[in-house]
């Protein structure tokens, strides 16, 4: 898979997808594994919005494979937290999937969510390891190390995103995070308590979108 990213164009379809991301025919079956078990699967647990199904590959294929443009080539270990439907988390197992010795642990709450984590990685073929917990009980040692980058999507708002997460961030590792159209008013607030390394890049899947990409998160004392 080509991890540069795509011109944004028209992300409606595999096809598209496929190919404004340069993913291999074996990646896209993958793909296309993972996709049909999501739609099959959102009927009875609720993985994505129901509104957002007929469009699957932009709004949660290709918003989940920009993430790779900023993943380093070296990266083995990566952390999703809050998978739900495995968006990025899947996805970026699917992408890392021909890479040795990669491996994306998916840390989800919901019982029957990780159920379907399971089977996602099972069906897609993807290098995942799903951990059926809270993030705040999930330590280095579940991991098998540290990771190389830690994502997330629709998980909280950033100050709270960081009181999650920022204790696996720093010293190499990046948080990768998929953010909406209030992304500035969050760096903000989370700046109260945070000191912040911190870039944004428009997302290719909308223009009110945004990838953050956090490479070091200090707690601060307020004064
Ligand atoms: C809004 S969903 C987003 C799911 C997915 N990342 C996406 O964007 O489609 C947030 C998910 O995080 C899970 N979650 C919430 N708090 C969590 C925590 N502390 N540890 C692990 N999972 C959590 C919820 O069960 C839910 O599936």
């Amino acid at each position: 898979m080509r991890e540069q990213g795509p011109a944004a164009g028209d992300l409606a379809t595999g096809e598209a997808v496929a190919r404004a991301f340069g993913v291999s025919r074996e990646s896209r079956e993958r793909l296309e594994r993972f996709v049909a078990l999501v739609e099959r699967w959102n009927r009875s647990v609720n993985l994505i919005g129901p509104a957002t199904v007929p469009d699957i590959w932009a709004r949660h294929v290709a918003d989940s494979l920009q993430l790779l443009r900023y993943t380093p080539s070296t990266a083995r270990i990566i952390l999703d937290v809050g998978s739900g439907g495995g968006f990025p988390g899947i996805v970026l197992a699917i992408a890392v999937a021909e890479r040795p010795g990669a491996m994306v642990h998916l840390v989800e709450s919901n019982r029957k969510k990780a159920a379907f984590l399971r089977e996602a990685a099972r069906v897609a073929g993807a290098p995942a390891t799903v951990h059926a917990r809270r993030i705040e009980d999930i330590g280095l040692e579940d991991l098998g190390g540290r990771p190389d980058v830690v994502s997330a999507r629709a998980l909280a708002p950033l100050p709270k995103l960081l009181e999650l997460t920022a204790r696996f961030i720093g010293n190499g590792t990046i948080g990768l995070f998929l953010k909406g159209q209030h992304v500035d008013n969050e760096l903000t607030d989370a700046a109260i308590s945070w000191s912040i390394d911190a870039q944004t890049h428009p997302s290719v899947t909308g223009p009110s979108g945004s990838v953050l990409i956090v490479r070091e998160a200090i707690g601060v004392q307020p004064d």
